[in-house]
């Protein structure tokens, strides 16, 4: 079975490292330049590729691997998805991209199977910084697919000694958990930059967890996934850890620092996609919906804060 890796960014890159240390992989990227020439992605800096990953800027070459591990940003897997010009019936698409695609409202499983639907849809995710998998360090996954033994094939496959992957058939509660967790670490982010403290953050992480729980559960995922690695788990990361992207762009908020825009932060426009959900749904997720408005530059951080303090007191 073979793996090609779409996507030359830091994770792309991180998961063609950790794979190419047990066996060959394709890694496809949209501007190879860098890549051919010094084995190493801007995107992540000093790491360099080993041999037996073979760098390739076709497109339609790499996917005629066996199994496909897509990794760009959530707002681009649709753009991705549209310029692979064959059918990929039978192929794994693993999505390790962490987010719910704006112009669909839907995560990436729902745009894998409309794009390619004789494809077997799966996701990748959970607690990992791109320099963690690159580095060899310790990591465990959520490898999550409604096929189970091509779920256990994928779970073989894509293990190694250092990167553990536990098996689920929750696709929806995999995706949502890497999708949620990010607007929450943005949150937790802007109440650190802002000084608002370690007890607000706490608050912050826990009833977020509560709005992770509530959207997942109305959109039909099990709440077990949400406490597991996909959800819980990277919830803990990312809003602990400068390491995280999507926590240092609300640091910046909280300090009313400029942010690289360049800079991949992908609870931006997931946290306006879930305030989009929780308006159609009729489900309230207060946090979510500030963090759309923060990042919009429409509310203050001292104006987000009121905002979820002044909420009529209930039940927890
Ligand atoms: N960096 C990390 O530690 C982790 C990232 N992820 C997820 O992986 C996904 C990708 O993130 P990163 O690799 O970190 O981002 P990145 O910003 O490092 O790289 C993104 C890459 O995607 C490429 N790209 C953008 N649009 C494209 C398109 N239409 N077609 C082809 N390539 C395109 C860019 O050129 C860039 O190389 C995100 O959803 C992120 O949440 C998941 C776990 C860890
Ligand atoms: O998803 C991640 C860790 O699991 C990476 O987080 P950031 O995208 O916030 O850097």
């Amino acid at each position: 079975m073979s793996i090609a890796v779409l996507g030359g960014g830091a994770f792309g890159t991180a998961l063609a490292v950790a794979l190419g240390r047990k066996r060959a992989v394709t890694l496809w990227a949209r501007d190879v330049t860098g890549l051919h020439d010094t084995r190493q992605s801007p995107r992540l800096p000093g790491v360099t590729l080993p041999d037996a990953v073979t760098v390739t800027g076709d497109l339609n070459e790499a996917a005629s691997r066996d199994t496909l591990l897509l990794s760009v940003p959530m707002q681009q897997l649709s753009t991705l998805l549209d310029r692979i010009a064959t059918p990929l019936d039978g192929h794994a698409l693993v999505a390790c991209c962490k987010g719910i695609d704006l112009a669909e409202g839907v995560g990436p499983s729902a745009l894998i199977a409309r794009h390619q639907p004789g494809a077997v849809p799966a996701v990748l995710t959970g607690p990992s910084f791109a320099g963690d998998i690159a580095r060899g360090l310790p990591t465990a996954l959520t490898l999550a697919c409604g096929d189970e033994p091509r779920g256990r094939a994928l779970q073989e496959q894509l293990s190694t000694p250092v990167l553990r992957l536990y098996r689920s058939d929750d696709m929806i509660g995999a995706e949502l958990g890497g999708a949620l967790k990010n607007v929450i670490a943005i949150a937790c982010g802007a109440c650190i930059g802002a000084g608002l403290g370690d007890s607000a953050r706490a608050a912050l992480m826990t009833r977020g967890f509560a709005e992770m729980m509530r959207l997942s559960a109305r959109l039909g995922a099990r709440p077990e996934t949400l406490t597991g690695l996909s959800g819980l788990g990277d919830l803990t990361l990312t809003c602990t850890s400068d390491g995280s992207r999507n926590y240092r762009f609300g640091l910046a908020l909280g300090r009313g620092e400029d942010f690289d825009p360049s800079v991949t932060v992908e609870g931006a426009a997931t946290a306006r996609a879930a305030a989009r959900l929780s308006t159609e749904l009729d489900l309230p997720l207060p946090v979510c919906s500030v963090v759309a408005d923060l990042s919009q530059g429409r509310l203050t951080v001292r104006q987000a804060m009121d905002t979820l303090l002044s909420r009529p007191l209930k039940d927890e």
